[in-house]
């Protein structure tokens, strides 16, 4: 029964995006309720005495065949002049019927809900548009509400018939405005649906490095805040690490970009092999630096991973020609942790735990390359280096 319905009114959705093809249905539905609404009237002019009610019998017809058509103007995707001819339809013959018979039949109501319907149909956003498609319906129902009074209209209904036909028009007009809000809520429910999906996406791709797929240097920035207010409430370590591949440059110039690009890939998957704990972060820092936030990891644990880093790179065996035959790529190591109870712990920030990273690694390239240098946190070189630019050496693993 529901697909046949489905059938009746699907003439022209296919193809197109979910929302306009719930208008087109729409558009569709109304085109057969036009339909149906009307032929319980036909009925009741033809039983009752047809002569007396020829000329809204006849008018009614022509507004059959209008709702009709708005099937095959659909059909043919001309869904623009579907609306139109749905809305100048519904809009005449509520003005017609209602100057025939009078506003006691409740026909009029119907403005109400057409001008519903438009906004709907018709999307429009712009609020002057909107507003004059409401003051549109809103005369009309004010013309056909006063005009057409009792003593006015062409052809008076008996009252119970009125009666009827009033109940039958404030439960339709109703209904009608009642499915059309709750279409009008799922599309609003879809849009934001999809708003939410989007943002997530846009988020994503805002912390990702394109290149490697790792988390990037805005992502770190935001975990250093947050574990560094975590460590603030718990009793807690915290260690980054940085590292760097060593002589890069010439690797670079001697394989080309797209070398050193895949070079970067195959390091940050070998890396991310080794930080595979949940709490722990991977970035790529920029160009071929890398850092590491490891939350609840203190000097000794961060100082085994860092080994662990430069072995597992150097395990890679990826030639480095350009420095000698045998030369493999390596990397350069700093590491700094936090604990908790150390004094003044709280008085620089993460971002300077990251700057002691960057010290120790700045001092394994100086003392050799491929190798792992600690600096501890609160080391005097590194609030040294933040005020006067020196940098110094502060011990090797
Ligand atoms: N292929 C590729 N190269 C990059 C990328 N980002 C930075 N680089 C290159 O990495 C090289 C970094 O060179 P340097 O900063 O001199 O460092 P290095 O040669 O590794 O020397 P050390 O760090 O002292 O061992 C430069 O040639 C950059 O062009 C990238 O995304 N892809």
């Amino acid at each position: 029964m529901i697909s046949t319905l489905k059938k009746l009114w699907s003439p022209g959705i296919s193809g197109y995006p979910r929302g306009v093809r719930r208008q087109i249905a729409l558009c569709n539905q109304l085109g057969l309720f036009g339909i149906a609404a009307t032929l319980p009237y036909q009925l009741f002019y033809y039983v009752y005495e047809v002569a007396v009610y020829r000329g809204v019998f006849v008018a009614n017809l022509f507004f059959i065949a209008g709702y009709l058509s708005v099937l095959p103007l659909n059909h043919q995707r001309w869904h623009h002049l579907a609306s139109t001819v749905l809305l100048a339809n519904g809009c005449s013959q509520l003005f017609v019927v209602t100057w025939f018979i009078g506003t006691e039949a409740g026909v009029n109501l119907y403005y109400f809900t057409l001008a519903s319907i438009s906004a709907f149909l018709y999307k429009r956003p712009n609020i002057r548009v909107y507003a004059a498609i409401m003051a549109f319906f809103g005369v009309q129902y004010v013309i056909t509400h006063f005009l057409f009074t009792a003593a006015t209209v062409i052809t008076p209904v008996p009252t119970p018939w009125v009666n009827a036909m009033y109940a039958f028009s404030v439960a339709g007009a109703l209904t009608l405005s009642g499915i059309v809000l709750y279409l009008f809520r799922r599309q609003i429910d879809h849009a934001e649906g999809e708003l939410t999906l989007s943002n997530r996406y846009l988020e994503t791709l805002s912390n990702t490095d394109p290149l490697t797929g790792l988390a990037n240097r805005r992502a770190l920035d935001v975990a250093l805040e947050r574990e560094w207010a975590r460590l603030t409430r718990r009793q807690q370590a915290l260690s980054v690490i940085m590292f760097d591949v060593d002589h890069f440059k010439r690797y670079n110039d001697h394989y080309g970009h797209a070398g050193g690009d895949r070079c970067l890939q195959q390091i940050a998957r070998a890396a991310q092999g080794v930080i595979s704990r949940a709490p722990d972060l991977l970035v790529r820092y920029g160009g071929e630096e890398f850092a590491v936030v490891l939350p609840g990891t203190d000097e000794t644990g961060a100082r085994q991973l860092a080994q662990r880093l430069c072995a597992t790179i150097e395990a890679l065996n990826i030639a480095n020609e350009p420095l000698g035959a045998g030369a493999r790529v390596t990397i350069s190591v700093g590491v700094s942790s936090l604990q908790h109870s150390v004094p003044n712990a709280h008085d620089y920030g993460g971002a300077h735990l990251l700057k002691h990273a960057d010290e120790a690694l700045y001092q394994a390239k100086a003392n050799g390359r491929n190798q792992v240098v600690y600096q501890a946190y609160g080391h005097p070189h590194a609030a040294d280096v933040e005020r006067d630019g020196r940098v110094d050496a502060s011990g090797r693993t």
